[in-house]
Protein backbone atom coordinates (compact mmCIF):
# COMPACT_ATOMS: atom_id res chain seq x y z
CA UNK A 1 0.00 0.00 0.00
CA UNK A 2 1.20 3.56 -0.72
CA UNK A 3 0.21 6.69 -0.56
CA UNK A 4 1.65 8.04 -3.95
CA UNK A 5 -0.89 9.37 -6.50
CA UNK A 6 1.86 9.68 -9.08
CA UNK A 7 4.88 7.87 -9.00
CA UNK A 8 7.92 6.89 -11.26
CA UNK A 9 9.77 3.78 -10.82
CA UNK A 10 13.39 3.06 -12.04
CA UNK A 11 13.08 4.35 -15.09
CA UNK A 12 15.21 4.18 -17.85
CA UNK A 13 15.14 5.97 -21.42
CA UNK A 14 17.98 6.25 -23.81
CA UNK A 15 17.80 7.88 -27.68
CA UNK A 16 19.83 4.99 -29.15
CA UNK A 17 23.16 5.96 -27.44
CA UNK A 18 21.98 9.61 -25.22
CA UNK A 19 21.04 8.29 -22.34
CA UNK A 20 18.22 10.69 -21.05
CA UNK A 21 16.67 8.94 -18.06
CA UNK A 22 18.77 6.45 -15.97
CA UNK A 23 16.82 4.65 -12.79
CA UNK A 24 14.81 7.46 -12.52
CA UNK A 25 12.38 7.83 -9.54
CA UNK A 26 9.60 10.55 -8.32
CA UNK A 27 6.92 10.31 -6.28
CA UNK A 28 4.19 12.44 -5.76
CA UNK A 29 1.67 12.18 -2.72
CA UNK A 30 -0.69 14.91 -3.21
CA UNK A 31 -2.71 16.68 -6.25
CA UNK A 32 -1.24 20.47 -7.06
CA UNK A 33 1.29 22.11 -9.55
CA UNK A 34 4.33 21.17 -10.06
CA UNK A 35 6.98 22.69 -12.15
CA UNK A 36 9.17 20.42 -14.48
CA UNK A 37 12.63 22.34 -14.74
CA UNK A 38 16.07 21.34 -16.62
CA UNK A 39 17.92 23.04 -19.51
CA UNK A 40 17.53 22.72 -23.24
CA UNK A 41 17.44 19.25 -24.47
CA UNK A 42 17.96 17.75 -20.89
CA UNK A 43 14.72 15.60 -21.08
CA UNK A 44 11.47 17.45 -20.30
CA UNK A 45 9.39 17.03 -22.96
CA UNK A 46 10.75 12.53 -23.47
CA UNK A 47 9.56 13.01 -20.21
CA UNK A 48 5.75 13.75 -21.13
CA UNK A 49 6.05 11.81 -23.87
CA UNK A 50 7.29 8.51 -21.69
CA UNK A 51 4.45 9.30 -19.70
CA UNK A 52 2.02 9.49 -21.91
CA UNK A 53 3.30 6.35 -24.12
CA UNK A 54 4.24 8.42 -26.96
CA UNK A 55 7.62 6.71 -26.13
CA UNK A 56 8.07 3.27 -24.53
CA UNK A 57 10.75 3.42 -21.42
CA UNK A 58 13.48 0.31 -21.44
CA UNK A 59 13.05 0.01 -17.81
CA UNK A 60 10.51 1.40 -15.35
CA UNK A 61 6.98 1.79 -14.07
CA UNK A 62 4.89 5.24 -14.37
CA UNK A 63 1.98 4.75 -11.82
CA UNK A 64 -1.15 6.63 -11.49
CA UNK A 65 -3.52 6.10 -8.62
CA UNK A 66 -1.23 3.11 -7.88
CA UNK A 67 -1.77 1.56 -11.31
CA UNK A 68 -0.07 1.75 -14.09
CA UNK A 69 -0.93 3.91 -17.51
CA UNK A 70 -2.16 1.64 -20.13
CA UNK A 71 -2.53 3.18 -22.77
CA UNK A 72 -6.44 3.31 -22.19
CA UNK A 73 -5.97 4.86 -19.01
CA UNK A 74 -3.81 7.61 -20.66
CA UNK A 75 -6.46 8.63 -22.48
CA UNK A 76 -8.96 8.30 -19.64
CA UNK A 77 -7.00 10.53 -17.05
CA UNK A 78 -3.82 12.54 -19.10
CA UNK A 79 -4.00 15.42 -20.62
CA UNK A 80 -1.01 16.58 -22.66
CA UNK A 81 -0.53 20.34 -23.66
CA UNK A 82 1.99 19.87 -26.42
CA UNK A 83 3.61 22.43 -28.93
CA UNK A 84 1.53 23.23 -31.97
CA UNK A 85 2.42 20.34 -33.82
CA UNK A 86 0.05 18.29 -32.89
CA UNK A 87 -2.85 20.62 -34.68
CA UNK A 88 -4.50 20.30 -37.47
CA UNK A 89 -3.57 23.09 -39.90
CA UNK A 90 -7.36 23.21 -41.58
CA UNK A 91 -9.35 22.77 -38.75
CA UNK A 92 -10.88 25.25 -36.81
CA UNK A 93 -10.23 26.05 -33.36
CA UNK A 94 -13.97 25.16 -32.65
CA UNK A 95 -13.79 21.82 -34.85
CA UNK A 96 -10.69 20.92 -32.50
CA UNK A 97 -12.47 21.69 -29.06
CA UNK A 98 -15.57 19.53 -30.33
CA UNK A 99 -13.30 16.09 -31.17
CA UNK A 100 -11.84 16.70 -27.98
CA UNK A 101 -15.39 16.73 -26.42
CA UNK A 102 -16.98 14.30 -28.07
CA UNK A 103 -14.50 11.80 -27.07
CA UNK A 104 -14.61 12.50 -23.90
CA UNK A 105 -17.97 12.95 -23.35
CA UNK A 106 -17.72 16.78 -22.48
CA UNK A 107 -20.65 18.66 -22.35
CA UNK A 108 -21.03 21.61 -25.34
CA UNK A 109 -21.37 24.38 -22.91
CA UNK A 110 -17.90 22.98 -21.39
CA UNK A 111 -16.32 24.06 -25.03
CA UNK A 112 -17.62 28.07 -24.44
CA UNK A 113 -16.41 28.21 -20.61
CA UNK A 114 -13.31 26.99 -21.87
CA UNK A 115 -13.06 29.09 -24.78
CA UNK A 116 -14.21 32.70 -22.70
CA UNK A 117 -11.65 31.58 -20.39
CA UNK A 118 -8.76 30.95 -22.15
CA UNK A 119 -10.01 34.23 -24.39
CA UNK A 120 -9.84 31.79 -27.65
CA UNK A 121 -13.39 32.92 -28.59
CA UNK A 122 -12.24 35.75 -31.21
CA UNK A 123 -10.68 33.40 -33.49
CA UNK A 124 -12.55 30.23 -32.32
CA UNK A 125 -13.79 29.58 -36.23
CA UNK A 126 -10.55 30.97 -38.12
CA UNK A 127 -8.19 28.02 -39.32
CA UNK A 128 -5.05 26.87 -36.96
CA UNK A 129 -3.09 27.79 -39.88
CA UNK A 130 -4.14 31.32 -39.27
CA UNK A 131 -3.56 31.87 -35.97
CA UNK A 132 -0.57 33.28 -33.92
CA UNK A 133 1.74 31.09 -32.09
CA UNK A 134 0.28 32.61 -28.80
CA UNK A 135 -3.33 31.91 -30.17
CA UNK A 136 -2.41 28.35 -30.88
CA UNK A 137 -0.79 27.98 -27.36
CA UNK A 138 -3.80 29.08 -25.43
CA UNK A 139 -6.23 26.84 -27.87
CA UNK A 140 -4.23 24.25 -26.79
CA UNK A 141 -4.19 24.58 -23.00
CA UNK A 142 -8.24 24.96 -24.00
CA UNK A 143 -8.07 21.52 -25.30
CA UNK A 144 -6.26 19.68 -22.22
CA UNK A 145 -8.84 21.16 -20.01
CA UNK A 146 -11.72 19.92 -22.16
CA UNK A 147 -11.80 16.26 -20.23
CA UNK A 148 -10.82 17.55 -16.98
CA UNK A 149 -8.26 14.50 -16.05
CA UNK A 150 -6.60 13.46 -12.97
CA UNK A 151 -3.00 14.30 -14.60
CA UNK A 152 -2.65 17.35 -16.72
CA UNK A 153 0.84 17.48 -18.43
CA UNK A 154 1.77 20.83 -20.34
CA UNK A 155 4.77 21.78 -21.86
CA UNK A 156 5.92 25.11 -22.25
CA UNK A 157 2.26 26.27 -21.96
CA UNK A 158 3.80 30.31 -21.90
CA UNK A 159 5.74 29.75 -24.66
CA UNK A 160 4.78 32.96 -27.11
CA UNK A 161 2.35 34.10 -24.80
CA UNK A 162 1.93 37.93 -24.76
CA UNK A 163 1.45 39.25 -20.74
CA UNK A 164 -2.21 39.18 -20.65
CA UNK A 165 -1.90 35.62 -21.76
CA UNK A 166 0.77 34.60 -19.03
CA UNK A 167 -1.89 36.23 -16.54
CA UNK A 168 -4.54 33.74 -18.04
CA UNK A 169 -2.55 31.14 -17.92
CA UNK A 170 -1.01 32.15 -14.25
CA UNK A 171 -4.90 32.29 -13.01
CA UNK A 172 -5.59 29.22 -14.37
CA UNK A 173 -2.81 27.42 -12.69
CA UNK A 174 -3.46 29.41 -9.72
CA UNK A 175 -6.92 27.28 -9.30
CA UNK A 176 -5.68 23.93 -10.00
CA UNK A 177 -3.82 24.43 -6.46
CA UNK A 178 -6.86 23.60 -4.86
CA UNK A 179 -8.13 20.79 -7.27
CA UNK A 180 -7.95 17.06 -7.31
CA UNK A 181 -5.71 17.38 -10.30
CA UNK A 182 -2.23 16.48 -10.75
CA UNK A 183 -0.48 19.35 -13.03
CA UNK A 184 2.78 19.21 -14.16
CA UNK A 185 4.24 22.10 -15.82
CA UNK A 186 7.53 22.50 -18.03
CA UNK A 187 8.31 25.90 -18.25
CA UNK A 188 11.89 28.00 -18.60
CA UNK A 189 10.00 30.73 -17.30
CA UNK A 190 11.04 30.61 -13.56
CA UNK A 191 9.82 33.59 -12.62
CA UNK A 192 6.13 32.34 -13.70
CA UNK A 193 6.70 29.08 -11.88
CA UNK A 194 7.32 30.88 -8.53
CA UNK A 195 4.05 32.62 -9.23
CA UNK A 196 2.04 29.29 -9.23
CA UNK A 197 4.43 26.66 -7.02
CA UNK A 198 6.53 26.09 -4.81
CA UNK A 199 6.86 22.37 -5.73
CA UNK A 200 9.45 22.08 -8.58
CA UNK A 201 10.98 18.80 -10.42
CA UNK A 202 14.41 19.13 -11.32
CA UNK A 203 15.80 17.08 -14.17
CA UNK A 204 19.16 16.45 -12.70
CA UNK A 205 21.84 13.94 -14.40
CA UNK A 206 19.56 11.10 -15.33
CA UNK A 207 17.23 11.24 -13.01
CA UNK A 208 14.54 13.70 -11.15
CA UNK A 209 14.46 15.38 -8.04
CA UNK A 210 11.19 16.99 -6.12
CA UNK A 211 12.32 19.84 -4.18
CA UNK A 212 10.40 22.91 -2.13
CA UNK A 213 12.70 25.61 -3.36
CA UNK A 214 12.46 28.04 -0.41
CA UNK A 215 15.13 30.57 -2.47
CA UNK A 216 12.80 30.46 -5.66
CA UNK A 217 13.45 28.62 -8.67
CA UNK A 218 16.18 30.46 -10.44
CA UNK A 219 18.28 30.29 -7.36
CA UNK A 220 18.22 26.71 -7.19
CA UNK A 221 18.59 26.43 -10.97
CA UNK A 222 21.90 28.44 -10.96
CA UNK A 223 23.36 25.93 -7.96
CA UNK A 224 22.33 22.93 -10.25
CA UNK A 225 23.40 23.81 -13.75
CA UNK A 226 24.49 27.30 -14.04
CA UNK A 227 28.33 26.89 -15.33
CA UNK A 228 30.91 29.16 -13.75
CA UNK A 229 31.59 32.13 -17.16
CA UNK A 230 34.54 31.31 -18.70
CA UNK A 231 37.29 34.22 -18.51
CA UNK A 232 37.57 36.37 -21.36
CA UNK A 233 41.23 36.41 -22.63
CA UNK A 234 42.48 39.62 -23.65
CA UNK A 235 45.12 39.76 -25.84
CA UNK A 236 47.57 42.80 -26.03
N1 LIG B 1 13.14 11.78 -31.53
C1 LIG B 1 14.37 11.98 -31.05
N2 LIG B 1 15.42 11.27 -31.52
C2 LIG B 1 16.66 11.44 -31.03
N3 LIG B 1 16.97 12.33 -30.06
C3 LIG B 1 15.97 13.08 -29.57
C4 LIG B 1 14.62 12.95 -30.03
N4 LIG B 1 13.84 13.82 -29.34
C5 LIG B 1 14.65 14.46 -28.49
N5 LIG B 1 15.93 14.02 -28.62
C6 LIG B 1 17.09 14.47 -27.84
O1 LIG B 1 16.87 14.12 -26.49
C7 LIG B 1 17.28 15.17 -25.61
C8 LIG B 1 16.11 15.59 -24.75
O2 LIG B 1 15.14 16.24 -25.56
P1 LIG B 1 13.80 16.87 -24.96
O3 LIG B 1 13.05 17.45 -26.11
O4 LIG B 1 13.13 15.87 -24.12
O5 LIG B 1 14.41 18.02 -24.03
P2 LIG B 1 13.67 19.25 -23.29
O6 LIG B 1 14.20 19.27 -21.89
O7 LIG B 1 12.20 19.15 -23.47
O8 LIG B 1 14.29 20.46 -24.11
P3 LIG B 1 13.77 21.99 -24.34
O9 LIG B 1 13.87 22.70 -23.03
O10 LIG B 1 14.75 22.52 -25.34
O11 LIG B 1 12.36 21.91 -24.87
C9 LIG B 1 17.85 16.28 -26.53
O12 LIG B 1 19.26 16.14 -26.57
C10 LIG B 1 17.24 15.99 -27.87
O13 LIG B 1 18.08 16.39 -28.91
Amino acid sequence: MTDSIFQIKGLSFAYRRQVIYEQANLTLTAPGVYGLIGPNGSGKSTLFNLITRLLRPAKGMILLDGAGLTPSRVFASVAYAQDSSVLYPYLTGRDHLRFVARQHGAAAEKIAKLSDELEVTDFIDRGVARLSLGQKQRLLIALALVPESRLLLMDEPLNGLDPDSVIIIRDLLAEFKTSDQIVIVSSHNLDELDKVTDQLIFKVDHGLSLETAAEGAEARYAELYRHPRKKLVRHG
